[in-house]
């Protein structure tokens, strides 16, 4: 566990934080642009000597202001990755590397450098001079670096947020595979909603430097109220179980709550519990649930809210069993469907819409 009630002061407010967090699951904390989410960071980090308050990781007490204590960065076991690579110029990849097993702390089992080297995908890079790798390259070196390092705790600011859309989908599945493949757990902020659903379990929300919301990324993820930023692509996350494949056709067959599902072969085992994104601009609202359409996905739903979402636009919250959908449609289309709260209609979305994280 780690348990933090903190203060800091800022600018507009004071961040004050008081909650636990386990540690086994990838923690994402979102919020608005300046509510204080880098700050909060640094905090846990031990780069904010005016914080006051306790922060206590496991059994070990990294800060207690009324006691005198403030353990620096470097007794915390941190790793920190930036949104920037910060690494040495003037060293190799590998220099890069090597460098932080030198400082790896002796009491702490550094992880295997083989073993970071393959999950990360870096082998072929090692002797290349840093000036000439691409951003993604060398935010995978910035990761493996800080993974040899052997820390506890793993904190990462926006580390996608400077890297192009390819770069970003190498890189995904890597940042997914640190907490479950290398046990560490994981505290990552992001502004973006898609990064949050892909790595997160569990989100942290932040307003003005105040907790406003703490549960599971599926649960807040899906409440458009509570991470609304207009920039940001509205998505849902749905749940759902293996049930099969239709080799065939190249699709793999889900069960949700009773409703079956396709979408495109995930190499999964039937049984396995999946998550999918949904983004709200890929699903369809029918009120018939006519079957002479290409779309494979039919989900009989109920609508739960509609909400303006600006002039032209509404959001539609739907209902299926215990999870939710978002929709977005056009003004037009909820008046001409006559879309009203509690009706009964269908969420149609194609395979290809669906990603399975
Ligand atoms: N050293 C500082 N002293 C006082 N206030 C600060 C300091 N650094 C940042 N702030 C202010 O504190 C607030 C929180 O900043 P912070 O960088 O933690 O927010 P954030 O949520 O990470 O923002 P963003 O998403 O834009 O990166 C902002 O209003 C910022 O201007």
């Amino acid at each position: 566990m780690l348990k933090l009630d903190l203060q800091l002061p800022r600018e507009q407010f004071d961040l004050t934080v008081k909650t636990a967090l386990e540690l086994d699951a990838v923690w994402g904390i979102m919020g608005a642009s300046g509510c204080g989410k880098t700050s909060l960071l640094r905090t846990i980090a031990g780069l904010e000597k005016h914080a006051k308050g306790r922060i206590q990781f496991k059994d070990e007490v990294w800060m207690d202001s009324e006691q005198g204590v403030f353990l620096p960065p470097e007794q915390r076991g941190i790793g920190y990755i930036f949104q920037e690579a910060r690494l040495f110029p003037h060293l190799s990849v590998l220099g890069n590397l090597r460098f932080s097993i030198k400082r790896a702390c002796s009491e702490r089992q550094g992880l295997q450098f083989d073993e970071v080297v393959e999950q990360l995908g870096i082998g072929h890079l090692l002797n290349r001079g840093i000036e000439k790798l691409s951003g993604g390259e060398k935010q995978r070196i910035a990761i493996a670096r800080t993974l040899l390092n052997a820390p506890q705790l793993l904190l990462m600011d926006e580390p996608l947020a400077s890297l192009d859309w390819d770069s970003k989908a190498a890189i995904l599945p890597c940042l997914r595979s640190i907490h479950r493949d290398f046990g560490i757990p994981v505290i990552m902020v992001s502004h973006s909603r898609e990064e949050v659903a892909r790595l997160a379990d569990q989100v942290l929300l932040l307003h003005r430097g105040a907790v406003t919301a703490k549960d599971q990324s599926q649960v807040l993820l899906n409440n458009a109220m509570a991470v609304d930023d207009q920039h940001e692509p509205l998505l849902s996350m749905l749940e759902a179980e293996v049930v099969g494949h239709d080799k065939n056709y190249g699709l793999t067959v889900l069960n949700a709550q009773g409703n079956e599902l396709q979408v495109h072969e995930a190499g999964l085992e039937p049984g396995a519990t999946v998550r999918m994104i949904v983004p709200a601009h890929e699903v369809s609202i029918v009120l018939d649930d006519f079957s002479d359409t290409s779309v494979l996905n039919r989900l009989p739903v109920i609508i739960e809210s509609i909400q303006a979402r600006d002039d032209w636009h509404q959001l539609v919250t739907l209902c299926t069993g215990e999870q939710k959908l978002m929709v977005m449609v056009t003004r037009k289309s909820v008046d001409r469907l006559q879309l009203k709260v509690g009706m009964k209609v269908f969420a149609h979305f194609k395979a290809c819409g669906l990603e399975v994280i």
